[in-house]
């Protein structure tokens, strides 16, 4: 097993995440690798530690930094750990900075006197549509052609622009910043069956779009009913949280499973909310309850959360209420419908002061979706919801080329390392299925000079969110992550995702491998999934073989006698078993071709073009 490395990883990241700093003669396990002097001290000379790749003499050691530096690798940055001391002073006494929580990040505030449209901030418009570090659609489309299955009452027609929608004047210009040209799939269903006022259950693969298709027809219905629905908020320019603090009362409730999904989804608001009355709020664990309440006291209408901190501040009733919420979305909704979280989801979907009356909307969105949690969501949902599925559930696309490598777990590091250099170096994410893996891999390839860094739960905030900085930054292109964190991860160009170890059925199966070789190839854009595998990943071989052939992947030779003879069989596949309503009509169409869609006309050729001009840019490290 791989965790019987004979590491000697000599870092001192506390097991129970506390910020404690290391002493002088420790080396950390943080983020990025150095030590709490800032002095980077993991340096070639300590690789023989890891017992890796390139590091059994002297020589070879310094080999390792030489040979990063000629394959292209960027520099591993020394790390300040002071950063992640909050709350401590600094040795002269002083206070240090808190860190910039991404929760923090501006967003657009409405004053009273702006009419019905707000002007533009140029300098917010920059922060939020003109970084470099958001993705870029690509022009690989043809593998999002899929066969769109919709389950309704009524026919749903689909849009092909967002300007047939009838979507809310700012809404359009926002779509526009944001360099949405066309509508994905899943948008163009979700986006009239939303407008429709209907539940809707939404099923499409990774980086398809997914958060667009609910907050666009959303905050579009609402940017036109704001300020009649919205509760009463301080003005921004002479607020003093000492006297006009209000209670956030919410109009929208997004819920998702993972913090930094969270922020995501936030910037997504952000984005879409600009110009108009709506203000976003993010609330998550790890952040110091009280900036989030100071955050909260401004007025929000919409909250992304999860589920932990939301159900803390639910028993802070002068601080939020959920009485006006008119649109519930559970994102990621089959892993939020996993029993762990029941108590949680029962709870935020019936406790407190919830709104139960029959203009509150219920949506839930996932790129995978098991019958059980399929069954288990129809409890939420009205019997005449709107089930949208596009392509198979679970499926993933063919812009993912994925290869699976027989590596016995001795072999591991050495198959990576090897890994990392038989390609161009690219920002690649590396999963693997426990904590301490996390910590000892990073290491190791920090070690041996690689700009890596990693996350998982046992960090503290401060440190997930430096990681991520870094990895979306490229400062530290290599990042490596236990499956919880990176669920929903939007990062610009990953072009690599590593299964250092595949997800065992204990670890979400094949379901999680779909989600984590999503994180490469999103929206348009193509890239490549290496998997370890061995005898101790048979539980999933099955499955994933059929994953392999139904997206016309090779399949090694190892595997090659699970490949199934006949037609693919898929056991959860209909939906209609669970289908209350007898009248329910289920039609299938297949954007991009003249088949006949929901509605019974003949569907257009979408404009699957790509979302941007821009391609698929190399940021140059
Ligand atoms: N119509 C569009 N055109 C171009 N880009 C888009 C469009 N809609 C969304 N995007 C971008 O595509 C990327 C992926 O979107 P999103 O994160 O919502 O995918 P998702 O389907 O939720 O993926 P996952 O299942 O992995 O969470 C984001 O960067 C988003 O800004």
């Amino acid at each position: 097993m791989s965790d019987n490395w004979d590491l000697n990883p000599k870092d001192g990241a506390p097991e129970d995440g506390s910020t404690t700093p290391p002493s002088d003669d420790e080396h950390t396990n943080n983020a990025n690798g150095a030590d709490s002097n800032g002095a980077d001290d993991k340096n070639a000379n300590n690789a023989g530690d890891a017992n890796g790749a390139g590091d059994d003499g002297a020589g070879e050691k310094i080999d390792a930094r030489e040979k990063a530096r000629l394959h292209g690798f960027v520099e591993r940055t020394p790390y300040d750990y002071s950063v992640y001391a909050n709350g401590r002073k600094d040795d002269d006494g002083a206070d240090r900075e808190e860190p910039a929580w991404l929760a923090n990040a501006a967003v657009y505030e409405w004053n009273d006197d702006y009419g019905d449209v707000g002007p533009a901030i140029p300098q917010l418009e920059i922060e939020l549509f003109g970084s470099d570090y958001r993705m870029q659609a690509g022009t690989k489309f043809d593998a999002f052609k899929y066969e769109v299955t919709v389950e309704a009452p009524e026919p749903v027609h689909p849009i092909r622009e967002f300007a047939d929608a009838s979507l809310h004047p700012v809404m359009l210009e926002n779509i526009k910043l944001c360099g949405y040209r066309f509508p994905t799939p899943v948008q163009m269903y979700c986006i009239p069956a939303i407008l429709a006022g209907t539940d809707v259950v939404a099923i499409a693969q990774t980086g398809s779009g997914k958060t667009g298709a609910y907050f666009i027809p959303i905050l579009s219905r609402l940017m036109g009913k704001a300020k009649k629905l919205a509760a009463p908020r301080p003005n921004p320019r002479t607020y003093d949280p000492a006297t006009d603090r209000v209670r956030a009362e919410p109009l929208v409730l997004v819920i998702c499973p993972a913090r930094e999904l969270a922020v995501q989804i936030f910037d997504e608001a952000r984005r879409l909310c600009y110009r108009s009355l709506l203000r976003p709020a993010v609330v998550y664990g790890g952040v110091p309850l009280r900036l989030q309440l100071e955050e909260l006291g401004r007025g929000c209408d919409v909250l992304i959360a999860t589920p932990g901190r939301l159900k803390a501040l639910m028993d802070k009733p002068g601080v939020l209420s959920l009485n006006r919420v008119k649109f519930t979305i559970i994102d990621e909704a089959d892993e939020m419908l996993q029993e762990d979280w029941e108590d949680d989801m029962k709870r935020i979907l019936a406790g407190g002061d919830v709104n139960t009356d029959d203009d509150h909307t219920y949506m839930m969105f996932s790129a995978t979706f098991p019958k059980e949690a399929r069954q288990l969501a129809k409890r939420y949902m009205m019997d005449d919801h709107v089930r949208i599925r596009v392509g198979r559930t679970g499926s993933t696309h063919t812009n993912i080329t994925q290869k699976v490598v027989y590596v016995d777990d001795s072999a591991k590091r050495q198959a990576l390392y090897d890994l990392l250099f038989s390609l161009p170096p690219a920002r690649t994410l590396i999963f693997v299925n426990s904590r301490r893996m996390a910590d000892l891999l990073d290491d190791y390839l920090f070690n041996l000079e690689l700009p890596s860094t990693s996350i998982h739960s046992d960090r503290t905030q401060a440190e997930r969110e430096d990681a991520i900085r870094a990895f979306r930054t490229g400062q530290m292109p290599i990042m490596v992550a236990t499956g919880v964190t990176a669920r929903g991860l939007d990062i610009k160009n990953v072009l690599h995702v590593i299964n250092y170890d595949l997800p065992s059925a204990a670890h979400g199966g094949i379901d999680e491998y779909v989600h984590r070789i999503g994180r490469t190839a999103r929206i348009g854009n193509e890239g490549l999934a290496t998997s370890f595998y061995n005898d101790r990943n048979e539980d999933i071989a099955d499955a994933l073989v059929k994953i392999l052939v139904e997206t016309k992947q090779d399949v090694p030779d190892f595997l090659a006698d699970r490949i199934p003879e006949g037609d693919l069989e898929f056991d959860d596949e209909s939906d209609k078993d669970s289908v209350s309503s007898e009248d329910t009509d289920t039609k299938t169409a297949m954007p991009g071709d003249t088949a006949t869609d929901a509605a019974g006309e003949a569907a257009e050729e979408p404009k699957w073009d790509g979302g941007n001009d821009a391609p698929a840019d190399d940021d140059g490290w």
